[in-house]
Formats: C-alpha cells, structure tokens, sequence
C-alpha cells in the first residue's frame, strides 16, 4: 500500500497558480457578500460633522453648573446657530453641535424650569460629542481590497453615498454527480438506490463560498459522454466538481475522460474522511485552463472535503484571505478519542460553558452518517496517531463563512 499523502501538500497542488477572476462594477445594492476587487478610498468624514451622542442640552464645559436660558432648538437635520457663553441649546441625537458648545448633558440630568436649564456641576469637555471624522477620515481606506461586503461593510459604503463598486466576479463551477445508484429527489427509488444528497449540499457550501454554480449536471454512464459532458463543462466554468468515482472501484470512467481531455492527479491523503480526492486541470477550447476537484463520494467526506479545498480554492479566485483561510478556535474536549495515520476532522457542536468553549463529538462519525454533520459548528482537527481525553485541547475549524 502506498504512503499517504499530507493535506497541506494536496492543498498546495490546487491552489498553485492560480489566478483571481476579474474584477467587475456592480451597483452596491447588488454588491452583497461580493468581494472587493479595490481598496475603497473614504470620500468623506463620519460623522460630516461635530454632532450630538444623546437627547440633551449642549453648552460649554466652563458653563458647567450654572442654569442657563434655552437659546435655540436643535433638531437632527437642521443648521446650527452659533451658541453664546453663558446660554445653551435643547439638542437631540444626530444634530449638529453649535459653534460655542462643547459638550452635551443628557436630558435626564438637567432639570428645566421656565426656558432654563440647571446643568450638573462638572460636564467634561467632548461629553455626549461624536466628533467629525472620528469614525472615518475622507482620503483615508475605508475598505481594503479582498474585503467581503457583509451587512456593516454595505453599511460604510453606503455611509459614503457610494454607488457602485469593484468587486471579483464570482468564480464559475460546474457541479457534476455520479453513481448508477444516485437519484434525484422527487424521482421514485427503486431497490438499492439512494437520493442525491451531495448535490444540494455542495451547491450550498459552493454559493457560501463565493461561488457562481453556472452547470449541474449527473455524469453520463458511458466513458464518451463523461469525457464529452466534462469538456462542455470546461468550455462554460472555471471548475469543476465532481462526487464519486475517486476511490479505487471500477465503475467510473471520470478519472479515464480527464485523462484524456486534461491532466488528473490522485491523492491518498492521510485525511478521515475524505481520504482519496482527485485534482486536476482541463483546457478551454480558448486555452483557459480548467481546475478539477473530484471530491469523494460518501456525503460527510465530501462535507469536509468541501471545507478544507473548496473553501481555499474559492478564496484565491476571489483573492479574498478571509475565505483562504479558515478560523479557527481552540476548545476542551468533551469526549475522548484515537487516531490511526489519518488527522481526523470531527464534527463537533461547541457551546460556551464558564470555563471555556467545549467541543462535543456527534456520537457516530461514520463518513456516510450526514447527521454528523448538521447543525456542526466546527470540524475538530484530531491529529494522526493521537489519544485525545476529554478535557484535553484541540484545534476546532469553525464552519463559518462571513
Ligand atoms: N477498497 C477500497 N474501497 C474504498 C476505499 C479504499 O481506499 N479502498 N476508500 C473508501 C473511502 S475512504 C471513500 S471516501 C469512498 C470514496 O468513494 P468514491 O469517491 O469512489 O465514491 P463512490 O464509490 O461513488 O461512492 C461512495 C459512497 O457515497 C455514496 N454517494 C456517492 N455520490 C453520492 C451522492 N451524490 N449523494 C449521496 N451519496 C452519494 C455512494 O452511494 C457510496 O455509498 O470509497 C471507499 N471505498
Ligand atoms: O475517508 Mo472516506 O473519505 O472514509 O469517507
């Protein structure tokens, strides 16, 4: 039996050269989840200008303690006028402070009487005061390229009265399943066959990572229609992926059809599970060059398999290290475990407990028990030729995506 190989080397080999997609505008209400191509240059500074944190009455600190008349009303969205020493203004949140004033008390420490304020003896200067440009500075980078745009990312675009941006297209896949067995759901099952539940899964995971599924399709049963629904695939995607057919059965003819049309490589990886993976290249009539991921037919490897080179590959496409990388969190032990030569990825569910994050082990991690792998927040890295006990710390990859 031949050695098995690291997941780091596996790794190495799909993403090496890789190129990011190109960039495209799109306007910022479409720009969700969309990853910046450009850093953003702040245009503006926020908050534009000096302005209220509270309901209350600004003043000048030195007017601290005093009662004081009520000059003017401020209210969010209306010009200031210049405060004298000596009175101060009914202000509310988001209005403008008045040239002259300082500092805001809220209203429920002033007590009015007769158009007066009585004001508390020490108001520091600033107090209740977001000042101008103390969240953004206009010419400084608002956001760096490479930057998802989730919610409060839109939120500071939109801060800015920006449009439109520059962001990657999203990477185009092409998500093919095999086995004479597989069935679609809302087909009947005949005897021995089974739904196809790696399809909806690995759409999913593909579209959280960034990814466009512009061809699925089920892989013909004859070695002509493989190779020639894999070059139509080639012609349309920036990759391909393919479930089943990567072990070392005799009922696939994927791995002969990239042979012919492109190059394929065969990975033994010490992974559980998700041990054999196929990598690849195929070519584009218009010599583009083509990434193959054959990932492993059993639904949990292909779960796993999906995270650790799905979610990387994606994340260089889009030149987005957020998405390269995964997060990642040490956590306690809540069972106990060993390991053969294959790092074993466990699903876990991690709960905040007093002392710390826990890591609990769905009971069986069989590589076909799906269960194991919903409502998972993490996969525990168990490395090879360990004795994990409970209590003890282990390395957890949140399946998390931003
Ligand atoms: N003699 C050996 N047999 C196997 C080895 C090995 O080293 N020597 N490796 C095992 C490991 S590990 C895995 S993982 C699987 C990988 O098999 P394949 O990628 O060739 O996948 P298939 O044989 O086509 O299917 C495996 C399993 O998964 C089910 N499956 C496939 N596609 C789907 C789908 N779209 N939805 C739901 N379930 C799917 C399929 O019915 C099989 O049960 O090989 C081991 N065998
Ligand atoms: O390692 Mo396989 O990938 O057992 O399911």
């Amino acid at each position: 039996m031949s050695e098995l190989q690291s997941i780091e080397a596996a790794l190495a080999a799909l993403l090496k050269d890789v190129t990011p997609v190109q960039a495209e505008n799109l306007p910022c209400e479409k720009a969700g989840r969309r990853v910046l191509a450009d850093e953003v240059i702040a245009r503006l500074d926020v908050p534009p200008f000096d302005n209220s944190a509270m309901d209350g009455y600004a003043l000048h600190h030195d007017d601290a303690g005093k009662r004081l008349p009520i000059a003017q009303r401020i209210a969010a969205g209306i010009q200031a006028q210049p405060l004298a020493r000596g009175t101060c203004a009914r202000i509310f949140t988001g209005a403008p402070l008045p040239p002259g004033a300082d500092c805001v008390v809220m209203q429920e420490k002033v007590e009015v009487i007769d158009d007066e304020a009585s004001l508390p003896s020490q108001v520091p200067e600033s107090n209740n005061v977001r000042h101008r440009g103390s969240d953004v500075t206009a010419g400084g980078v608002l956001l760096e390229r490479g930057q998802r745009l989730d919610a409060a990312a839109l939120g500071h675009l939109a801060s800015q009265g920006i449009v439109e941006v520059s962001v990657r297209r999203r990477p185009r896949v092409a998500l093919l399943t095999s086995g004479d067995e597989i069935v679609e759901p809302g087909q009947p099952l005949a005897a021995g066959q089974i739904y196809n539940s790696n399809r909806p899964m690995l759409r999913d995971l593909l579209e959280r990572f960034g990814a466009e599924i512009a061809f699925i399709a089920t892989m013909p049963d004859d070695a002509d229609g493989t190779r020639a629904m894999l070059a139509l695939a080639a012609e349309q995607v920036d990759v391909v992926v393919t479930t089943g057919g990567v072990s070392v059965g005799e009922e696939d003819h994927v791995k002969a059809a990239i042979e012919a049309i492109g190059r394929l490589d065969l990975w033994r990886l010490a992974l559980k599970p998700g041990k054999p993976l196929a990598l690849g290249r195929l070519s584009a009539s218009d010599g583009r060059e083509v990434r193959f991921v054959g990932l492993p037919g059993n639904p949990v490897s292909s779960f796993v398999a999906a995270w650790l080179f799905l979610r990387p590959l994606m994340g260089a496409l889009l030149a987005c290290p957020s998405l390269a990388s995964m997060p990642t969190l040490p956590a306690r032990a809540a069972f106990s475990t060993r390991t053969g030569p294959r790092r074993h990825y466990m699903r876990v569910q991690l709960n905040m407990e007093p002392g710390g994050i826990t890591a609990h082990a769905f009971p069986d991690q069989g590589s076909g028990v799906l269960s194991s792998c919903v409502n998972a927040d993490a996969l525990a890295a168990i490395p090879a030729d360990s004795h994990i006990k409970e209590g003890d710390s282990i390395n957890c990859l949140w399946l998390r995506v931003d």
